[in-house]
């Protein structure tokens, strides 16, 4: 069988299968990810050659589904209180199943090219338009991302310290004011982290944060059954109290199966950030020990699946907890509870989480910026520390002048978050996969191209609704910061 590839017309000689392709050379070895044909071994079937991954299948399910926990957990709990519990379960259900097969595309693709880079998929598919595009939009994301993460460290951190010292809110210390914290909180953890030269080594510290969560879900879980409604004697802050003059007093503790407002704008982009991991599929894949497609979507099937549970459970239990009160950044509704020991704890253990979390989600901005700046250069420890100081500094900037967190989940969730996991999977798959091993209306590639339109419409429902929420001058009543 002779295979064509569409982008550059490289023809397979014919003992070559999709299992052992070997792509052309023309990549410099540091974007070379590459499929080499050896004999494979009888146990794993591993193929690669070129790099040697020494990462296990236990700790590339920790660094992914760390890579998919991050701050979108803490707006979930909002998306259900503005579309209702079935509604959301549909929506949460639907991202999960689409995101693992978005998954899955990316690894056939990578697979077929031999090419474990999201990038230099990219350029398979559509020259170096493609690459600069992947690039783009990971470095947009995930400095978004970075942000998000970033400004729960500078909203929560300063309540944790004044509880800790028993300090009053207003006492002007400096380390009560976010803004410092945030800068000594990226010097000191992680700067060091970010400093790894493999993602495999942050297995350890995506452990302990995977940890943190499920201890913010347990703790969600307990005061579910602790905070009695309706919350009078919770000393909510004020964006909610705006909340609950808008809702009659009646459905204050009712939980709404279907419900519609123009909040719901919102739900999808959330829940589409929550599941976005996917520009660390590929470097994950390349440091899993023994590279196989079947061992690393198993890896992926299992991280969005463990993710799936934790999402549905902190969504329910927090929106039983508060209801329509629940605010946008669900750490932020507890607010009143400052001075309880159990939410101090939750608040640091969810701070440990996300702040452990911005090392894994720098390696691909630093792995996109670098294919794009530095494609024919060699690993060089001073680009390498440069581009991660230099990512710091300027997500510092950002997040110190960001006044709300909503804003980033909305626009990031809304654009960069679809294009990753619907728009460009899919159109790279249908450039990638030959035609004549699969043609352009064969079933896999139909689904490809319906997986990549849906994207497209997705993004341009949530922005209009986004817009129209604006535009409503609905952003100024809504709870959360
Ligand atoms: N990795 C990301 O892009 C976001 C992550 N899924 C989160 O919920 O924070």
């Amino acid at each position: 069988m002779e295979l064509e590839k569409p982008s550059n017309g490289v023809h397979y000689p014919e003992h070559v299968t999709i299992e052992t392709m070997v792509h052309d050379t023309k990549a410099t070895p540091e974007e070379r990810e590459e499929f080499l044909p050896h004999k494979p071994d009888e146990q794993n079937q591993s193929q690669f050659t070129d790099f040697v991954g020494k990462t296990s299948l236990g700790m590339s399910i920790f660094n992914l589904s760390n890579a998919i926990m991050g701050s979108g957990i803490l707006g979930l709990a909002y998306a259900m209180a503005n579309t209702g519990i079935i509604l959301f379960v549909i929506l949460l259900t639907s991202i999960a199943a689409l995101s693992a097969y978005s998954i899955h595309l990316l690894l056939r693709s990578a697979g077929i090219v031999g090419i474990r880079s999201y990038e230099q998929l990219g350029n398979r598919a559509f020259g170096a338009p493609g690459k600069v595009l992947a690039a783009c939009v990971i470095t947009i994301h995930n400095i978004g991302a970075m942000s998000s993460y970033l400004f729960i460290v500078k909203s929560e951190l300063p309540l944790v310290i004044q509880n800790f010292m028993g300090a009053p809110s207003n006492s002007g210390e400096w380390y009560l004011n976010g803004k410092y914290l945030v800068i000594i909180a990226s010097l000191i953890i992680i700067l060091p982290l970010a400093l790894m030269r493999q993602l495999g080594y942050l297995g350890y510290t995506s452990g302990l944060s995977l940890t943190c969560m499920v201890f913010f879900l347990i703790s969600v879980i307990y005061k579910k059954f602790n905070v009695g409604c309706p919350l009078e004697d919770h000393n909510l802050t004020q964006p909610l109290t705006v909340m609950v003059n808008s809702t009659s007093e009646d459905d204050v503790c009712e939980a709404k199966l279907i419900t519609y407002n123009s909040r719901t704008a919102y739900a999808i982009p959330i829940v589409a950030f929550a599941f976005v991991c996917h520009p660390e599929v590929l470097p994950i894949y390349m440091e899993l020990r023994k590279p196989t497609m079947k061992r690393m979507q198993r890896v992926a099937n299992i991280s969005v699946l463990a993710m799936f549970v934790m999402y549905l459970l902190t969504a329910v239990f927090g929106y039983l907890t508060f209801y329509d009160k629940v605010g946008s950044e669900f750490l932020h509704t507890y607010k009143g509870d400052s001075a309880d020991h159990l939410i101090l704890c939750v608040r640091l253990a969810v701070l440990m989480a996300v702040t452990l979390t911005v090392p894994v989600v720098i390696f691909p901005i630093r792995r996109a910026l670098l294919q794009i700046f530095f494609h024919d250069k060699p690993f060089n420890w001073v680009r390498h520390i440069s581009v991660a100081f230099g990512l710091l500094v300027f997500v510092n900037i950002l997040v110190i002048s960001i006044p709300n967190i909503k804003d980033i989940f909305g626009v990031i969730g809304a654009t960069s978050a679809p294009t990753l996991i619907f728009i460009l999977p899919g159109i790279f798959y249908i450039r990638i996969v030959p035609e004549n091993l699969e043609a352009l209306n064969s079933r896999p590639k139909i689904q490809a191209a319906c997986f990549a339109a849906a994207g497209l419409l997705l993004i341009v429902i949530s922005i209009s609704f986004i817009i129209m929420h604006w535009a409503s001058g609905g952003n100024q009543s809504i709870g959360g910061h």
